[in-house]
């Protein structure tokens, strides 16, 4: 569930050689690895591999030998002249003793399954001239295509296809994922990706120490909040969750539902008085309160058991909702800033920013979609291009000392220590009106059964996703709460908690 970035993995490779390992067994296996997916993908029919310069290459020639001794009919085509190649590659190229089809576009024929083995965690610029030429036949081949650890074009830390990439039916990648398995537009390019253990010791990450993870249960599941027997209410927490004026209550009311399912023991509106009455009538195990201003919030927060506030959903932007989300950062609780309240601080991050790191403990969540990131990291997004989600998700998690939750079909939760999470799991119809909201309140669940800052974010994403993908499409913003028992009771039994 590590992720490694292609420098880590570089390392991680190394580590292994170091303590006694080969690097061209490794290069074996992995060859071997791709061979074993070949078969599977496509059990009969031609085979053509397309080889790079570099190590994927090299890889690409040990699949082609074991496929060919497997009674394959195989071809490579290879971008270099198989004498300028070195290490590893050079070895591996000796052992193959079948055809070698000039690099042109016409030597793919009409395989049954195209191996890209073209460029891996190599590729360091824009894909231009023949390899170019070679990746946009490759897709337009209508072949079954094998990618080799990454679909060539595509960069591992980034996700970002550099000028173009193959569009791949299947990656093998090996030891862990990359980043740029997950991120998109890579995951699309990888189509399903596999991860084939090449005798890597997994004992080499104790000295990497990855700091990036696929957001999954099994990498979170010691911070999931399960009650206990004996437990109280209050033990689960009091989640607030702040309202905007009469005619925008439903993103708040969405908020604290979603609240509630995650498992707060109690959640209450925080609602305008104009509001008041709306937001009381469509609510029954949420409770309701009059917050009029910013010392009526300051007041009711001296109640320590409310420890965790939501404030963003449809609370309006502007100087109100400033005050509130200061107010609630000005004490030790955990606080979920989405929406509206991010907005308000677009004139002024560093306030926002400052506010958080003075706050007793810091249990501080940011969840932008991408435009609203645009508007309080200015300076981060205008070098969109420059830098990936998974970078800009970490940079801003530093600049503001806040959990940065980045919304999307990849979502990536960064926090400030440097951890990163990054999610797959969101169903397209999961971008619906109200679903943001749904999230921010999930997480103010999370917070409020004190899982930690990053934990609580990371799990509400997956839950959330979670929850989209079992209801299917038509889902609106109002299910998704009512699907998450059916999402906990899975997890129980996952986990192995007795219902
Ligand atoms: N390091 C190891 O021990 C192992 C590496 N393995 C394989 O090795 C791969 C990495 O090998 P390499 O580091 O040799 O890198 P690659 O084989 O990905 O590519 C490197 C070559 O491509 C060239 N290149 C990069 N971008 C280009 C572009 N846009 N246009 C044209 N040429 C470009 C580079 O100049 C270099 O010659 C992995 O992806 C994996 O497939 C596996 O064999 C397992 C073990
Ligand atoms: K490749």
């Amino acid at each position: 569930m590590e992720l490694l970035s292609v420098s880590e993995m570089t390392c991680a490779d190394a580590l292994a050689v170091e303590g006694g390992g080969d690097s061209f067994a490794l290069m074996q296996r992995a060859g071997q690895a791709v061979a074993a997916a070949a078969q599977t993908l496509a059990p009969s029919g031609d085979i053509v591999v397309v080889a790079g310069r570099g190590n994927n290459g090299g890889d690409g020639f040990i699949a082609a030998a074991d496929l060919a001794a497997r009674g394959r009919n195989v071809a490579v085509t290879l971008l270099c002249k198989p004498e300028t190649l070195t290490g590893d590659a050079a070895r591996a190229a000796k052992e193959w003793r079948g055809p070698l089809l000039p690099f042109t576009p016409e030597s793919l024929g009409r395989p049954a399954l195209i191996i890209d083995a073209l460029f891996g965690a190599g590729l360091d610029r824009e894909v231009k001239g023949e390899p170019r030429a070679m990746i946009e036949a490759i897709n337009a081949s209508g072949a079954s295509v094998l990618a080799v650890d990454l679909p060539s074009g595509v960069n591992g830390n980034s996700g970002e296809a550099m000028g173009v990439a193959v569009n791949a039916t299947r990656t093998v990648t090996f030891f862990r994922k990359k980043p740029g398995h997950l991120l998109l537009p890579g995951r699309v390019h990888c189509g399903e990706t596999r991860v084939a253990d090449i005798g890597i010791p997994p004992r080499v990450l104790d000295v990497i120490h990855p700091k990036t993870f696929e957001n999954i249960p099994e990498w979170w599941r010691g911070h999931f909040p399960v009650p206990g027997i004996a437990g109280h209410k209050y033990g689960r927490g009091h989640a607030v969750v702040m309202s905007g004026g009469m005619a925008e209550t439903g993103a708040a009311r969405l908020a604290a539902r979603a609240a509630l399912r995650a498992g707060a023991g109690l959640v209450t509106v925080a609602s305008p008085r104009d509001a008041l009455a709306v937001n009381a009538a469509a609510l029954t195990a949420v409770m309701v309160r009059e917050i009029g201003t910013a010392v009526d919030f300051a007041a009711y927060l001296e109640d320590d058991r409310l420890n965790a506030c939501v404030i963003g959903p449809g609370a309006g932007i502007g100087l109100r909702t400033r005050d509130m989300a200061l107010t609630a950062l000005s004490g030790p609780r955990a606080v979920v800033l989405d929406a509206d309240a991010l907005t308000s601080f677009a004139d002024m991050p560093q306030t926002l920013f400052d506010a958080i790191a003075s706050q007793p403990g810091a249990q501080a969540v940011l969840t932008p979609h991408e435009g609203e990131f645009a508007r309080l990291f200015a300076s981060l997004a205008g070098r969109d291009h420059a830098l990936s989600k998974l970078e800009r998700a970490r940079l801003a998690a530093q600049e503001s000392h806040a959990v940065v939750l980045i919304k999307g079909a990849d979502t990536v939760v960064a926090s400030p220590d440097g951890r990163a999470s990054i999610a797959e799991n969101a169903p397209p119809w999961l971008a619906t009106a109200g679903a943001g909201d749904v999230l921010s309140g999930m997480i103010g669940g999370m917070l409020a059964q004190r899982v930690p800052a990053f934990e609580a974010a990371s799990i509400a994403v997956w839950m959330h996703g979670e929850a989209a993908r079992r209801f299917g499409p038509g889902l609106i913003a109002e299910d998704l709460a009512d699907v998450l028992p059916n999402v906990f009771r899975d997890l129980y039994r996952r986990f192995g908690v007795v219902l």
